[in-house]
């Protein structure tokens, strides 16, 4: 059973149905245990059995696996008939599955380039259609649509994140998806956001990259430490409750301020022979 909150009010999230992508590890299995500890119901998706059946049993009988591969039209179909025959209803969708690999731009094939964007691009927009096609486009009780809430990972630095130029360019186009549809789909009461992460501590992160990177990663941060998984679930936890209603169209940094710069401040180079900042002297 997940542990109660510690920064929102048990019960906030209660009622709600929320699915889920990448939720057997990181940044997914911790955005699970906040939501359920809020009283949601979390139906949480990857391509393994094994790591989402390991976040049920720390999330307890309010979480529910399922076995998808958002890049596949029919498995993302199959999985939304799935959670709305459980559920009856999903009122947001949170699109966290996702992920690259680190490669010299000229080295990436055709295919390499392919098989990210279709992760990231094409796998957040397969969901995003299915859900609102299915769930919240069509009426509810009082034959108004249903309309509900979208949340998209994206990665910061938005400047471009050196040797991962297809997820660079994936995730631009995520944000401006959501911005798009926050226009298109306002008719339907469809709420849609992008919280861009900048570098969290999670397992796959800390073992993927190479080891010297991933050792330099806190001190090209201004605030000079990475993020921390739960500090991504509450994000997502208040944009999903009530707190996050009048958010829509927006691209939400949870970064340590790694877009606007990268290093602690002052860089060597900015510094007197005390160690301070360079500053201008007066006129006159
Ligand atoms: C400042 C500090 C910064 C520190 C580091 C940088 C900061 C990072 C910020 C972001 C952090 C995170 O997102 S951390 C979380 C990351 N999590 C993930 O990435 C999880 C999901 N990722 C994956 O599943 C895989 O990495 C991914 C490749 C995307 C998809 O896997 P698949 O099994 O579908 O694909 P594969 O069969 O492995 O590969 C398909 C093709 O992709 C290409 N390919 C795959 N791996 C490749 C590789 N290492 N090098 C070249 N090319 C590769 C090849 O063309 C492959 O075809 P063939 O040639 O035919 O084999
Ligand atoms: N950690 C960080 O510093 C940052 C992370 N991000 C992004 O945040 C998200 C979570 O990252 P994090 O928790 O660190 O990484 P993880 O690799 O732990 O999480 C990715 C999750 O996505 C699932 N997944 C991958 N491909 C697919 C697919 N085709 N279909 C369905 N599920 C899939 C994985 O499960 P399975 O393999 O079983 O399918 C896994 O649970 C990702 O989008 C990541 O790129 C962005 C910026 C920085």
């Amino acid at each position: 059973m997940s542990a109660p909150s510690r920064i929102f009010a048990p019960g906030v999230l209660e009622g709600q149905v929320i699915l889920l992508s990448g939720g057997g590890s990181g940044l997914g299995r911790a955005a699970t245990l906040e939501l359920v500890a809020l009283g949601a119901h979390v139906a949480i998706c990857g391509r393994r059995i094994e790591p989402l059946e390991e976040t049920v049993a720390l999330a307890g009988a309010r979480c529910s696996a399922h076995v998808c591969d958002i890049r596949e039209e029919q498995q993302v179909d199959a999985l939304v008939d799935d959670v709305l025959a459980r559920y009856g209803r999903i009122d947001t969708l949170v699109n966290n599955a996702g992920g690259q690999f680190l490669a010299p731009a000229e080295e990436i094939t055709p295919k390499g380039f392919r098989t990210v964007t279709r992760l990231n691009l094409d796998g957040t927009w397969l969901m995003t259609h299915a859900v609102a096609t299915k769930a919240f486009i069509p009426a509810g009780d009082d034959g108004r649509p249903r309309g509900g809430k979208v949340i998209s990972t994206t990665l910061s630095p938005h400047n471009g994140l050196a040797g991962m130029v297809h997820s660079s360019a994936a995730r631009a186009g995520v944000e401006n998806m959501m911005r798009e549809l926050s226009i298109e789909w306002a008719r339907f009461g469809i709420k849609l956001n992008a919280i861009a992460a900048g570098q969290f501590g999670t397992d796959v992160f800390m073992t993927k990259y190479p080891r010297e990177m991933v050792a330099a990663a806190a001190g090209q941060v201004p605030i000079q430490r990475l993020g921390r998984p739960e500090e991504f679930a509450w994000l997502v936890a208040y944009l999903a409750s009530p707190g996050g209603d009048f958010f829509s169209g927006s691209v939400l940094t949870i970064d340590g301020a790694r877009d606007n710069h990268a290093g602690p401040w002052p860089p060597a180079v900015h510094v007197d022979d005390a160690g301070d900042p360079l500053r201008e002297s007066r006129r006159g």
